[in-house]
């Protein structure tokens, strides 16, 4: 049996407490996960403040860029070990894996090396009383030990969109993956081993969230900052953990994101578009579409193309080129997103595709299938129109103006990300401009500049990272006052 350690001072460690690792497509049990208990996460925290002591800590900015480009090389050598990796954690197509999941492990990387590398300081000269003058100026510090929380959805990209700014930054790390996707972090030990990355800078304890390895990192005084991706109401559980010791935190959160869809749009690209935003990585994007909103003089020919593209969307494993749309990662998540097709019918809903469980072959028939689903005729106060389902449904409904459309997708408790499909270019920036959202796409979705400020607003997340906007997170920013 596969055993998956945690990764502790530059060593993999195991424990007496085991949980098991299934694959998501047929239930499997393909190995077995130490999950790190107090003693062991006390370990990695005080590996993670000696090492900001030894060698990392002095590294000049030039080096520590020079190791995190290492560390990018090292993954895209090992790109199929990552790809694998992945593949048999959250059982999506290998070609999302290979073009969206991995490529964005070497990228998160580089691209923050590549702004601590570029990044200007500030400085003023001030008069004083005496004519003399002095001089100001600004120097970033690393915040210290960080504590990185992810999610399980799009694991390897997400740890490492967090891991990049924060090693970049000149601090050390101690990563909580999910219990459900352990393996890409422990293949990130072995990266970090292989080009010498300084013992305790990286480390990784296992195990679940409350009264768990999750919950003892974020309680841990020895912890400076806590960075969190997940949902709404266990970010609002580590904020409550942070306040404690007073912890800075970055929370990327739940969204509940609308694709609109006016007249004038190029229905080709539209329907290309929000086929992906629904339905990639079987819906489980954060940044994902499950509110449809299409003026009315297109809404059923829009409705019958999505439903039609839906329909196309495969189920199958991974590695089968022929496979559009994998499971949700577990039993329990698919219980989850099989009670909203229930309350969605309940509630009146049309039924436009989907609605259950695909029927799979008998070898994948312990997975965690559910068909791709698209609702029509529910009111905006409807549950599947208010609450993170977080599958691969939509609900689509007719509007007719674009005051009223701005309203409706505006009337939502999370704030993430937004697309918008129209050829009309004062509309376009009018919408970007007034859509409650962090992100506002148009014409696109998912297209990813790591330069650009990335967040939620309301009940999606608080701060935002990317480019430069890390840096406010991730370092301490001093003025030194010289008195000439
Ligand atoms: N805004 C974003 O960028 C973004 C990106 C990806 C996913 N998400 C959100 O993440 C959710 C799906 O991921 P998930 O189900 O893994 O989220 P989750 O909140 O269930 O778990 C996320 C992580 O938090 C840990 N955790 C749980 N309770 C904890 C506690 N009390 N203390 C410390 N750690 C704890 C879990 O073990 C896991 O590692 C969705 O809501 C999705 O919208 C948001
Ligand atoms: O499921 C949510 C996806 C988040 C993506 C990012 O954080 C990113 O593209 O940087």
């Amino acid at each position: 049996m596969k055993e998956i350690l945690n990764f502790i001072n530059g060593e993999f460690v195991a424990t007496t407490d085991w949980f098991d690792k299934t694959t998501p497509y047929d239930g499997k049990v393909i190995a077995r996960v130490a999950a790190a208990g107090k003693p062991e996460v006390d370990a990695a925290v005080r590996a993670a403040r000696s090492a900001l002591d030894g060698p990392w800590g002095k590294l000049a900015v030039a080096d520590r860029v020079d190791m995190l480009y290492a560390v990018a090389d090292e993954i895209t050598r090992r790109f199929d070990d990552f790809a694998e990796a992945e593949m048999s954690d959250i059982g999506q197509p290998s070609h999302f894996i290979r073009h969206v999941d991995v490529p964005r492990g070497a990228a998160n990387f580089k691209i923050f090396a590549d702004v601590v590398k570029n990044v200007p300081s500030e400085f003023f000269e001030m008069a004083t009383p005496d004519g003399r003058g002095a001089l100001n100026y600004s120097l970033r510090r690393p915040v210290g030990v960080v504590a990185v929380i992810c999610p399980w959805n799009l694991p390897f990209l997400l740890m490492t969109w967090k891991l990049g700014p924060a090693l970049a930054c000149g601090n050390t790390v101690v990563v909580k993956p999910s219990e459900e996707t352990p393996q890409t972090a422990a293949l990130l030990g072995e990266v970090m081993n292989k080009v010498d990355m300084p013992k305790g800078v990286f480390n990784v304890v296992n195990g679940f969230g409350p009264d768990a390895a999750g919950e003892f990192l974020t309680t841990h005084p020895g912890v400076s900052a806590i960075t969190f991706t997940g949902e709404t109401r266990t970010g609002a559980a580590i904020m409550k953990a942070a306040a404690d010791g007073a912890r800075p935190v970055s929370l990327e959160m739940g969204g509940k994101n609308a694709a609109i869809v006016f007249a004038d749009c190029d229905m080709d690209a539209a329907i290309e578009g929000t086929l992906r935003s629904t339905f990639a990585n079987c819906g489980q994007v954060c940044l994902g579409t499950e509110r449809v909103y299409v003026e009315r003089p297109i809404f059923d020919e829009f409705v019958s193309r999505l439903k039609r593209g839906a329909e196309s969307m495969k189920p199958g494993l991974p590695a089968d080129p022929a496979s559009k749309m994998g499971p949700l990662i577990s039993q329990e998540h698919r219980d989850k997103v099989l009670s909203y097709y229930r309350k969605a019918v309940e509630e009146g809903a049309t039924v436009v595709t989907g609605g259950g469980v695909p029927d799979m072959p008998a070898a994948l028939k312990a997975g965690s299938w559910v068909e791709p689903t698209i609702w029509t005729g529910l009111p905006d106060s409807a549950a599947v129109m208010r609450d993170e389902i977080f599958g691969p449904c939509c609900h689509i409904s007719p509007f007719d103006s674009e005051e009223e459309v701005i309203r409706r997708a505006n009337d939502n408790p999370y704030g993430l990300a937004a697309a918008v499909w129209t050829t009309n270019l004062q509309r376009a920036h009018r919408l970007g401009g007034v859509l409650e959202a962090g992100i506002v796409w148009v014409n696109s979705w998912f297209l990813r500049d790591l330069r650009t400020p990335f967040g939620g607003s309301k009940q999606s997340g608080i701060g935002r990272e990317g480019g430069v906007h890390s840096l406010e997170f991730y370092t301490e920013l001093k003025n030194v006052c010289i008195k000439l």
